[in-house]
């Protein structure tokens, strides 16, 4: 039988799109605890940003784009882990003593978790640890109701972070957290940026023990193992969701033809790149109208810009409605000084979004 203490803990860290993931990453990792963390950071889109926005690149730093992990780049998930393990023991990189898997807004947790916890080879070398779920206090609800992938992540999560408590008013949390905690009864539970955040607690007490979920979040990584993925949803008995359809099947399909579309038919990726420095003003201006007018179809922007009078990059967050301040980041991390957007949308033609922004912004 194997020592479990010996093999090194996977952390997932999952929640939907824009609900603050990397910026839970980057505060753990400042973490002294957390020193020895290989991460490893999945983007739908062609366009990876969050390895420049968590402004860590090493070679402890993994980046899988152009897919997500729980349909299209699943196979790539365990050979990227099989080869951090391969390097780490010919000693090719920094030893690490835990991986952080930071996955898409879009992604359903249980087939990465299957992934680390029944592949023949890595469950030598790997365990799966806490799973930590971030909840968007502003926008959760909303995305509870509409996307099942957000109910799956919650679901399954050992601790859940609700973040962006500061712009939620009290209605909006009174609301969210019972239907948190219909999903999810049991799950330590913290505000940010309001609670300390204890790396330890946070990822390292504790393993990742099935038995202590909810039946439904049981059954549903049963499946998963299993393979036994049903078209037609399940519907669980006493907490009031309602059906929740399968993700696998028919996404897989379609999923893999231009490995920017996934989930849903009307979920897709694309991305804007400038190779001027941009307006800052300007490009505020229509940002914050852009999301006003079809916030209900932008799921997720994204974007780290090079504007005119600035010696480094400026990070650009939107989700939804949502317009995040500007973040003025430390240092440009490589060469490539152009600006880049990245969208995620619900439905929106890409034409509408650059016909608009050619009116404020001629390119
Ligand atoms: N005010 C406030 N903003 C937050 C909080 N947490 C995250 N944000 C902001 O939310 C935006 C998105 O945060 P990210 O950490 O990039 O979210 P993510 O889940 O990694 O996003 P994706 O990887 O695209 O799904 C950024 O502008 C963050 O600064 C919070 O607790 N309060």
């Amino acid at each position: 039988m194997t020592d479990t203490s010996a093999l090194t803990p996977v952390n997932l860290i999952t929640g939907f799109l824009g609900s603050g993931k990397t910026t839970l990453l980057q505060r753990l990792l400042r973490d002294p605890a957390l020193a020895d963390t290989a991460v490893l950071i999945n983007e739908f889109g062609d366009v990876g940003l969050d390895h420049h926005l968590l402004e860590r690149i090493d070679e402890t730093m993994v980046l899988l784009q152009s897919g997500c992990l729980c349909c299209t780049i699943r196979g790539e998930l365990s050979s990227a882990i099989k080869n951090l393990h391969s390097k780490r023991e010919g000693g090719r990189i920094p030893f690490f003593r835990r991986l952080a898997i930071e996955s898409t807004g879009l992604a359903d947790p249980f087939p990465i978790l299957s992934t680390v916890h029944a592949d023949p080879v890595l469950k030598h070398h790997f365990r799966l640890g806490n799973v930590i779920a971030t909840v968007d206090a502003v926008n959760g609800e909303a995305q509870i109701a509409r996307q099942q992938e957000s109910a799956r992540q919650i679901a399954i999560a050992d601790r859940l972070v609700v973040t962006k408590t500061d712009l939620a008013d009290a209605d909006m949390l009174e609301r969210l957290i019972p239907r948190i905690r219909q999903l999810n009864p049991s799950a330590p539970l913290w505000h940010a940026p309001r609670d300390p955040l204890d790396a330890e607690h946070l990822l390292s007490q504790g393993v990742f023990e099935l038995s202590e979920r909810s039946e439904m979040a049981q059954h549903w990584f049963a499946s998963e193992l299993k393979g036994r993925w049903q078209q037609d949803g399940f519907t669980h008995g006493s907490s009031g969701l309602g059906p929740i359809k399968s993700l696998r099947g028919a996404d897989d399909q379609r999923a893999s033809g231009s490995g920017l579309t996934c989930h849903a038919d009307n979920i897709h990726a694309f991305s804007l790149v400038f190779d001027k420095p941009l307006d800052w003003t300007t490009f505020g201006i229509w940002l914050t109208m852009l999301l006003n007018r079809h916030g209900n179809s932008i799921l997720r922007v994204k974007g780290i810009l090079n504007v005119e009078g600035s010696p480094t990059p400026v990070a650009v967050h939107g989700v939804q409605h949502l317009v995040h301040p500007p973040v003025h980041m430390a240092a440009w991390s490589d060469e490539d000084r152009r600006s880049r957007i990245v969208f995620i949308v619900d439905g929106l033609d890409r034409a509408l979004v650059e016909r608009s922004l050619a009116a404020f912004l001629p390119r």
